[in-house]
């Protein structure tokens, strides 16, 4: 497996508290009495792209949701343990979950944009926050238009509908659409798996360029591009974190068999 940029990383033990954007600990996750995650300790590192990789229903989309709470939206569901987050465990009861939801960005398998511009796409959040001075609408949505590299191909057609625009471009359109708001983190839920292979190397240039701007968390089934674009990758079986590693060592040389057998594609 290649690597598409250099890494400078530490080992997983040596973040600081500063250096660590999430600090899970003791976290289990039952959805409609389903036990889908149990104990699941990790330290998400800032500025960084940590891959969740497993087999499916190892739990790796419900890690996810459980950064932003998005588990609640399932009727059932039990959650215990912490959450870590600039210095809030984001499942202490004063949470503000709409707030909590507001600084972190999501991005699906497959692009959701709302029926409407792709103006309007972008400023979406920003309106409902309340923002309504147009300068700062219009500046924004250049901003994150152009953070999510789209703005050169839609700068003259922002008021066109947003589907009028290309799968591989309006995923960019929801990562515009997310940065817009400035997450401090970005989760991506296989953002690439509807994409065809240079579209996907185009928002893998584009994942490592945002790091810059915001810690990133993405699930991916593709080995290949786990390996290219992580910096740090965490292996998950069964709701259980098994093996969690700077992505250079855990794709060259993993430290258990079962994350070997499953990156050389024995199973899963
Ligand atoms: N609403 C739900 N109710 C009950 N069980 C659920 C629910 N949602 C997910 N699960 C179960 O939780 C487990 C983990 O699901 P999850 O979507 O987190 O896995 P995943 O690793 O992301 O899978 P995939 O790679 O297929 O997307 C699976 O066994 C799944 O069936």
């Amino acid at each position: 497996m290649f690597k598409l940029f250099e890494r400078n990383v530490l080992s997983v033990e040596e973040f600081s508290s500063a250096q660590t954007s999430i600090k899970v600990k003791n976290l289990h996750v039952s959805l409609n009495n389903n036990k889908v995650l149990n104990n699941i300790s990790i330290r998400i590192p800032k500025n960084k792209i940590t891959a969740l990789i497993g087999q499916s229903g190892c739990g790796k989309t419900t890690l996810l949701n459980s950064f932003n709470r998005m588990n609640e939206f399932i009727l059932s569901h039990e959650v215990s343990g912490e959450v870590w987050i600039d210095g809030r465990n984001i499942y202490d009861k004063r949470e503000r979950v709409s707030f909590l939801r507001s600084q972190i960005g999501m991005v699906f398998q497959r692009p959701n944009p709302f029926p409407m511009s792709i103006y309007d796409n972008v400023s979406f959040g920003l309106k409902i926050q309340g923002i309504k001075n147009r300068r700062k609408l219009d500046e924004s949505v250049e901003k994150a238009l152009k953070k999510s590299a789209l703005w050169d191909e839609v700068r003259d057609r922002l008021f066109d509908s947003a589907l009028t625009l290309s799968g591989g471009q309006q995923q960019r359109l929801m990562i515009a659409r997310a940065l817009a708001l400035e997450p401090k983190i970005l989760l991506l839920d296989e953002p690439t798996s509807a994409l065809d292979p240079l579209t996907t190397l185009y928002i893998e240039e584009l994942m490592v360029e945002l790091k810059k701007y915001c810690t990133i968390i993405i699930v991916t089934h593709n080995m290949q591009q786990a390996a290219r674009v992580s910096d740090y990758a965490a292996f998950i079986h069964r709701g259980e974190l098994v093996e969690y590693s700077d992505s250079d060592s855990i794709f060259t040389m993993p430290n258990k068999q079962q994350t070997e057998d499953y990156i050389t594609g024995r199973y899963g």
